[in-house]
């Protein structure tokens, strides 16, 4: 079976085809490609780089036709717990969910809907950042609000990224040899957008996004967490500020743009490398709030037994794991610096002997769970 996977993040378009067999897993890559800067000049939307990803589908598999195709939608609310097919009921649905997920849910549901277009017999399938999550326990998703604001609003604590972190949790498990249900581990995710996951038993335990994906890390261009009183008060005081204005700044103008002038930590950390103090003190902002949570859940979760890191900047960036492993000596953590900086590839180790925590480097892989949810959905 070929599918096509779609995963629309908050600035970039990655996809995959995959042959694979039901049951089995995600199979062999038949072509992939990353369609980048969306949102710039060149590539203004998603619809845009939906329009190129069919052009070079064309061409890319050479006459053969894909059998399905599953999607990456960030937000399901309380809904969806599991991988489902897409109906336009769903997508509806989906769409209902975009004021929890202004970055996120308007990309997946233009996705959907442009495949739907250009196939319209192809079966889909939605794949949630959140079903990773509903393992949390209550008084982790709990937010010490009046009741109503859950009952009317759905307003409690949901957690992103959920099939980043079950995938590389499940390869950091493999990689140590430690069965999974038995697994503690600190995952960090750090992409554009950037959260970090308490694992307890192999499960969510805790994580650092919330109602939406605002919460938690210092992020590209998102602000993690913050006083809910900033919000108030820049309402009251700016006489032309608005609730949709505001989710604007929070969510598309804050983070290490508002405090470096870039979003992007390649641009970032050079910045800093030339002495520019305000990105440094970006970068240091980004990594002591990461420190501070790689502390609190290694708590949360009685004694981490690794620190994982993944996605763009976690795969990459050394120099920023090892300001956060830097942070961290009190828990016993200790960096291989030359193991840091290497620039290899794959699942690798790059804590020293002796490391209270095994630090780990995991490439997440969300096509390849994505893939294989979507195969098992839809031939069964
Ligand atoms: N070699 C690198 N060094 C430092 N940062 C990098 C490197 N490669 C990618 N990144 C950073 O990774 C981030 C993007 O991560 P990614 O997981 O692709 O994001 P998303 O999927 O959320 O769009 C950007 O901040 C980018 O600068
Ligand atoms: C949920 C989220 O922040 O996704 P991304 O990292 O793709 O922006
Ligand atoms: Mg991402």
């Amino acid at each position: 079976m070929l599918v096509l996977v779609v995963n629309c993040g908050s600035s970039s378009l990655k996809y995959q085809v995959r042959e694979l067999e039901p049951g089995a897993d995600g199979g062999t890559v038949l072509t992939s490609g990353l369609i980048e800067n969306i949102g710039s000049s060149r590539i203004q939307d998603h619809t845009q780089a939906l329009e190129l990803l069919a052009g070079r589908l064309g061409t890319e598999l050479d006459g053969r036709t894909v059998d399905a195709a599953g999607h990456r939608v960030v937000h399901g609310g309380e809904r969806f717990s599991a991988p489902v097919l897409a109906t336009p009921e769903i997508i509806r649905d989906i769409e209902r969910l975009v004021p929890l997920a202004p970055l996120h849910n308007p990309a997946a549901v233009l996705g959907l809907r442009a495949v739907q277009k250009t196939w319209p017999q192809l079966p889909q399938v939605c794949v949630f950042d959140t079903a990773f999550h509903r393992t949390m326990p209550e008084h982790v998703w709990r937010y010490a609000v009046p009741e109503r604001f859950y009952e009317h609003w759905g307003i409690r604590r949901y957690g992103f990224h959920g099939t980043s972190h079950d995938w590389v949790t499940g390869q950091a498990a493999d990689f140590l040899g430690i069965p999974r249900e038995r697994f503690r581990a600190v995952v960090a995710h750090l992409g554009n957008g950037a959260s970090v996951t308490a694992i307890r038993d192999g499960r969510s335990y805790d994580t650092s996004m919330g109602y939406t994906p605002l919460a938690g890390l210092v992020m590209g261009t998102r602000t993690g967490d913050l006083d809910p009183s900033v919000v108030t008060a820049v309402l009251r005081r700016d006489p032309e500020m608005t609730p949709e204005r505001l989710d604007a700044v929070l969510n598309k103008e804050s983070g290490l743009r508002a405090v470096a002038g870039d979003h992007d930590m390649r641009a970032v950390q050079e910045a800093a490398e030339r002495g520019d103090e305000r990105a440094e003190l970006a970068l240091e902002m980004a990594a002591y709030r990461l420190a501070k949570y790689v502390g609190g859940y290694h708590v949360a979760v009685e004694g981490a037994q690794a620190l994982v890191f993944t996605a763009g900047i976690g795969e990459n960036a050394a120099p920023f794991r090892k300001r956060v492993c830097d942070r961290l000596g009190a828990l016993g953590v200790r960096l291989d610096d030359d193991a840091n900086a290497a620039r290899a590839r794959g699942t690798r180790r790059i804590s020293a002997p002796g490391s209270a925590l095994e630090v780990l480097v995991v490439p997440t892989d969300e096509e390849q769970a994505i893939a294989a949810a979507t195969a098992a959905l839809v031939a069964g």
